[in-house]
């Protein structure tokens, strides 16, 4: 019995900014983020979005478009790092929306909970749904992805920014992807990538709320949540190359195999946070597991350094790269960063470009390569089913984000410092984030969601 995605669907931000825009005000060269990196947009939320509008809307189409009866399904699993709340789950949100939406209590007897190890948060969800299907055939479960992916200005990771969700149907002989019960995982406790709690003065909140009654019994230290991570990216880079290759070989070992296995794949599915990031760090796996060995010694050296960056250079590996990864790369480099969603949404662009493409691919490997920093990496494979087509049939991936609507960069700014105080689109059809109660500048109250249609 087979056990993987049998449909997904997505609900990116609707509004970007052209990384050229961004490349001018910061005087970064375009070239740089645009062929070094693959950036060509970067989007970002609205002021009426957050991270549970963006999960409800794609759980609210997966739904809709699927015809799934609410009453099946026995799992609503959430992978993000951007939760709004340290003790309420987004999960816990999502299923009070779905019920308004879709009928009261059909929900009342599913397991829900989120799931959060940075961006490898949404791959450990499903892999846990997976192995409860695969001990209830009968049964369904649902994961969601969803984040922000907001770094600070001026800061490197700036140009990565992106939002959305994804939200996959998890059964019994799927109609897109089986997976293969090999999981290889490699871990180690770095600070490459976090986000810690910071104290701010209670002086330093101003506002009408300072008058209200209950400003007053506040500590004169506040604890504060900050969306944006403390990071180091060259540092997370190094964590992400080595985790990955750790848990490849983790993989081959699993496998008992000494083929090299990244030549099975017919696609290569990796962690995105921004388009390139894969093929800057899929060489030295390329080179180590080569059947002609053509990479050895102390990987600290600069000898070793320089190769591998010799070896990214060559014209095998480009051909390597346009063929195996290019394909998740597309949506990438239009979205920016979705952190738990970014492998997901490369699954989608490389299935959407063959699909545009009418290339055949049932029956062909897939290997995924997960990152999550802090640090966690896990290597796994798929196979894709006979019916993949017909499941992605109405998920207008690449016409969906053609429509995303160009912000300049004084509204970008006032976005990011929360100063934007109207929609810069009007919703439709979709969830908004309705009213916080109180709210307090760096402080956040209870949040009231609504559809409109
Ligand atoms: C956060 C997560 O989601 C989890 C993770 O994956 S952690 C690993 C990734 N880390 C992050 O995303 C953290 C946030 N991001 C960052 O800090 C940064 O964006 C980054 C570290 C990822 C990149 O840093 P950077 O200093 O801006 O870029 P840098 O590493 O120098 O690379 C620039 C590339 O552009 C190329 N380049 C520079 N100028 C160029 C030009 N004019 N034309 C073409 N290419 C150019 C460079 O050669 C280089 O590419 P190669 O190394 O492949 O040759």
């Amino acid at each position: 019995m087979k056990t993987g995605i049998d449909a997904i669907s997505f609900d990116v931000a609707k509004i970007h900014l052209p990384i050229n825009t961004l490349a001018k005000a910061r005087n970064i060269e375009p070239e740089k983020l645009e062929k070094g990196l693959g950036l060509i947009k970067m989007t970002l939320p609205d002021i009426h979005q957050d991270t549970v509008v963006f999960g409800a809307n794609a759980l609210t189409k997966l739904i809709s478009d699927h015809n799934i009866n609410l009453n099946e399904i026995t799992r609503i699993y959430v992978g993000t790092e951007s939760a709004i709340d340290s003790s309420k789950p987004i999960s816990s949100f999502l299923i009070a929306l779905m019920e308004q939406k879709f009928g009261e209590n059909t929900l009342s007897e599913c397991d829900v909970v989120d799931f959060t190890f940075a961006c490898i948060g949404g791959v450990d969800a499903m892999q846990n749904c997976i192995d409860f299907i695969t001990l209830n055939p009968t049964k369904k479960a649902i994961v969601v992805t969803t984040d922000f992916a907001k770094y600070d200005l001026n800061s490197t990771g700036e140009y990565t920014q992106g939002a959305g969700a994804l939200a996959m149907l998890i059964t019994s002989n799927p109609r897109i992807i089986a997976f293969e019960n090999n999981w290889a995982t490699s871990t180690k406790g770095v600070f490459d990538f976090f986000k810690p709690f910071r104290t701010i003065s209670k002086t330093a909140i101003t506002g009408n709320t300072t008058n209200e009654p209950w400003f007053e019994n506040l500590e004169s230290e506040v604890e504060i949540h900050k969306d944006q991570p403390v990071f180091d990216g060259q540092y997370s880079n190094q964590c992400y190359m080595d985790r990955t290759r750790d848990a490849y070989f983790s993989f081959k070992k699993l496998k008992n195999t000494t083929e090299t296995v990244y030549d099975s794949w017919n696609s290569i599915v990796m962690h995105l946070p921004y388009a390139f990031q894969g093929r800057r760090m899929l060489s030295e796996i390329y080179a180590l597991d080569a059947s002609n060995t053509i990479i050895s010694g102390d990987e600290d050296t600069s000898e070793y350094q320089n190769k591998l960056k010799e070896i990214s250079k060559s014209e095998a590996y480009k051909e390597f790269v346009n063929e195996k990864l290019m394909p998740a790369e597309i949506a990438s480099s239009l979205i920016g960063n979705l952190y738990t969603g970014s492998i997901f949404m490369g699954l989608l662009s490389t299935l959407a470009h063959f699909y545009d493409t009418e290339k055949e691919i049932s029956g062909s490997k897939f290997g995924f390569l997960a990152y999550g920093s802090g640090s966690k990496s896990k290597v796994f494979e798929g196979t894709i089913q006979q019916d993949w087509k017909l499941a992605i049939a109405n998920v207008n991936l690449f016409e969906t984000i053609e429509k995303s609507f160009e912000i300049d960069f004084e509204t970008y700014n006032k976005l990011h410092k929360k100063e934007q105080k109207i929609s810069v689109r009007t919703p439709k059809t979709e969830w908004l984030l309705d009213r916080i109660e109180n709210e307090i500048p760096n402080l956040i109250g209870a949040r009231y969601y609504k559809w409109v249609d």
